[in-house]
């Protein structure tokens, strides 16, 4: 079982554009990703490829594998799935909250295709253990174009339901869940320049300077 976790940083997280800078943009999706790394290893997850439109000298420390694809997505992923041959793990870089006993509960499953649905329609992992057949489709309701893709191939499916899985983060009050529920890089960035303000409604975040 290999896991792969898609990767651009150059302007990433543009969604988060309203509270952080494209430097601190860039310098937060590079500790979410390392995150997720941490995870995986915990989970005894041992080979990890970062699928990345760029060979970032800024993760040359991590014990990886590095296959450098400019392409699109969609077009980078597929052309993944068609050469790796065995069970795959696609996991976003955007999840911070990842725990590696779900990782393992997801990768021992008995299905053929699990899929932990985001946040709006979007799809945040998938595992699939016969990939050399499927194809991805992600943006839009990406959730349901999977789901579909599965069933078209006959596969059998489970929609893994998590909380701290489908929390990616796009946008600014997604922070929040960082502050309550994170741990490690990507919750000490965070800590650092936002506070909490809860009220009546939901929490809300606040920017420190
Ligand atoms: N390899 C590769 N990964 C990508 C590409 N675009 C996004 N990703 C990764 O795919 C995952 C989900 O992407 P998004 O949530 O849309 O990330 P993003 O494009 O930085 O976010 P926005 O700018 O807010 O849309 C993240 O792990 C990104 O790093 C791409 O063109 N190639
Ligand atoms: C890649 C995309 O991420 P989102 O834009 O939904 O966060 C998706 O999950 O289809």
């Amino acid at each position: 079982m290999r896991a792969v976790i898609p990767y651009k940083q150059e302007n990433a997280k543009s969604r988060l554009s309203p509270v952080l800078s494209r430097t601190e943009r860039e310098e937060f999706v590079e500790l979410m990703l390392r995150d997720v790394v941490c995870s995986l290893r915990e989970a005894g997850v041992k080979d990890i490829d970062i699928l990345a439109t760029f060979k970032y000298s800024s993760l040359s420390d991590l014990d990886v594998n590095f296959v450098i694809d400019p392409a699109d997505l969609n077009e980078s992923i597929n052309k993944y799935l068609k050469k790796v041959n065995q069970p795959v793990l696609i996991i976003m870089a955007d999840l911070p909250l990842t725990r590696p006993e779900k990782i393992n509960d997801i990768i021992n499953s008995e299905e053929d295709v699990v899929i932990v649905p985001g946040k709006g329609g979007g799809t945040n992992i998938l595992f699939i253990k016969e990939p050399a057949g499927f194809s991805v489709c992600y943006y839009g309701m990406s959730f349901r174009n999977h789901c579909s893709i599965a069933k078209y191939l006959n596969c059998s499916l489970r929609i893994y339901d998590s909380f701290l899985l489908s929390t990616d983060i796009d946008e600014p009050n997604d922070i929040v869940e960082i502050l309550l529920h994170g741990h490690g890089l990507s919750f000490e960035y965070v800590q650092n320049k936002f506070e909490l303000e809860s009220g009546r409604a939901r929490v809300k975040l606040n920017c420190l300077h």
